[in-house]
């Protein structure tokens, strides 16, 4: 199985108000079609470590690869299409715009990216809306849809330009627990079946113990990284 994301040796300091030594030496690979979440007590560095891999942190030390490229390093402007590309991210508050239809909010990253046409982006976008079912709601404001409903267009968002990997920073915090269920399987059948890899913080022990791996952290380290079932 090819590595999508590779952590090595990654250490991050926070020098104020005093010097803070926030991640000690974290190394750890995500796999093609691998589900893995990070679980740890709050304050253990769990979101800082999300924002290093997602590469919206560049002052860390240690070395990060996506797709086997060196990320550590690179210019801002390549950075953000490395992102943008590769990267979708599904967060606990959707960040929808919610003045814009459901169907505008997903075709934003792949106008972002620029690599297709208007007619192109809207055809992708109602397929991934297909996929999760809410391809009914394509005309509605974002405003105007449920909490549940939101965060599958958060998915349907992050999913538009194919990324190879997927970072949740607590994507089910704020839903209850049908709706959990609802975007743990989808993520689920994500991996399963297209070979997405995701990479989910999270702080829910049902939703972590269904996933293929948990990486427990603690006190900016981490305790262990067991694969619990390795997919063929
Ligand atoms: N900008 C900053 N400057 C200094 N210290 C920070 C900064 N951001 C976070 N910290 C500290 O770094 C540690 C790790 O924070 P982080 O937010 O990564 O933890 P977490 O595991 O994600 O916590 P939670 O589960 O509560 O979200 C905490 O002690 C926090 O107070």
């Amino acid at each position: 199985m090819e590595t999508v994301l590779e952590a090595k040796n990654i250490n991050k300091y926070f020098k104020k108000p005093v010097l803070f030594h926030v991640l000690k030496d974290i190394s750890f690979k995500v796999r093609e079609g691998e589900f893995a979440s990070i679980m740890g007590k709050s304050g253990c560095g769990k979101s800082t470590l999300l924002y290093i891999l997602s590469t919206m942190d560049t002052d860390y030390e240690g070395e990060l690869y996506l797709n086997n490229e060196l990320v550590t390093g690179q210019e801002r402007e390549h950075l953000s299409y490395i992102r943008n590309k590769h990267i979708g991210f599904v967060f606990q508050f959707h960040y929808l715009l919610s003045e814009f239809s459901v169907l505008e909010n997903v075709m934003l990253p792949a106008k972002k990216l620029g690599e297709k046409t208007l007619q192109e982006i809207e055809h992708d976008a109602i397929e991934k809306l297909r996929v999760l079912e809410i391809d009914h709601l394509a005309k509605k404001r974002a405003s105007r849809v449920s909490g549940g409903e939101k965060q599958r267009v958060a998915i349907a968002r992050a999913l538009i330009n194919n990324p190879s990997i997927i970072m949740g920073d607590e994507p089910t915090g704020n839903l209850d627990s049908y709706n959990s269920d609802n975007v743990f399987n989808i993520f689920k059948q994500l991996s399963d079946e297209q070979g997405l890899s995701l990479l989910v913080v999270t702080h829910d022990l049902d939703f972590a113990n269904k996933t293929d791996r948990i990486i427990e952290m603690g006190d900016g380290r981490i305790l262990q990284s067991d694969i619990q079932m390795l997919k063929k």
